[in-house]
């Protein structure tokens, strides 16, 4: 039976058909996401370079942009409490809506041996997001943008080394951003380099 030979089958009128694809960005349009990457346990760089691989190994995601590396002093805890963190930041363009991402981006976390036990512990990898398109939400499951990425100058610094343009919904421009934050304990490494897979 064709659609239209049903009666209980309403055809849809082509203007709610033109509202729903407009409004369905996630499915048509990659979106441009921004995602922090450390680690501070183990082989700091092999793991963020595992991190960029396994992010680009994912079905309706690409990374775009891989940031310099930069060598950070834990924040949010005691000085010389734990090791230094090698940070960087990677610009994906995705068709995964956030929370499929935030998913995927646990999920590689846990392949790395990712163990949540204190609030800001070390750990082997962290995958933030920081942005994703201008989606702004304070779900405490996935808070967008980022909440502490503007006041974080270990994501503000590789951020803005790979898109000097960018903005943060809600927060401004990362370069005014950046000229906020102190820079102390954020060095970058350049004798040290991530690949972009090809
Ligand atoms: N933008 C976001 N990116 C990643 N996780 C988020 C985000 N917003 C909220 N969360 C939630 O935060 C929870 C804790 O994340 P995580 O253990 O990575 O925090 P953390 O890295 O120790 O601290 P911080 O959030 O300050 O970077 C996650 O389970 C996730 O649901
Ligand atoms: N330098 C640095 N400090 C941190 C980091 C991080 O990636 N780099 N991540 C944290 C929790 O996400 C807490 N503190």
């Amino acid at each position: 039976m064709t659609p239209q030979s049903d009666p209980t089958v309403q055809p849809v009128p082509a203007s709610v058909v033109a509202q729903v694809d407009a409004a369905d960005t996630t499915l048509s349009n990659p979106r441009r996401a921004v995602l922090s990457l450390g680690s501070n346990l183990g082989n700091r760089l092999e793991t963020l370079q595992g991190a960029v691989d396994a992010l680009e190994d994912t079905p309706g995601l690409r990374v775009k942009a891989v940031s310099p590396v930069y060598e950070t002093e834990p924040w949010g805890v005691e000085p010389g409490s734990q090791p230094s963190y090698f940070n960087a930041v990677v610009v994906v363009k995705t068709t995964l809506p956030p929370d499929s991402l935030l998913e995927r981006a646990q999920a590689v976390e846990e392949a790395f041996h990712r163990v949540r036990d204190e609030r800001w512990g070390p750990r082997t990898l962290d995958v933030d997001i920081v942005a994703y398109a201008d989606v702004v939400s304070d779900e405490p499951a996935l808070t967008l943008p980022h909440p502490r990425a503007h006041e974080r100058a270990f994501v503000l610094a590789p951020w803005h080394d790979v898109d000097p343009e960018a903005r943060l919904a809600g927060r401004g421009a990362v370069a005014d951003l950046l000229a906020g934050v102190t820079r102390e304990g954020v060095a970058p490494r350049a004798d040290l380099e991530l690949r972009l897979p090809e």
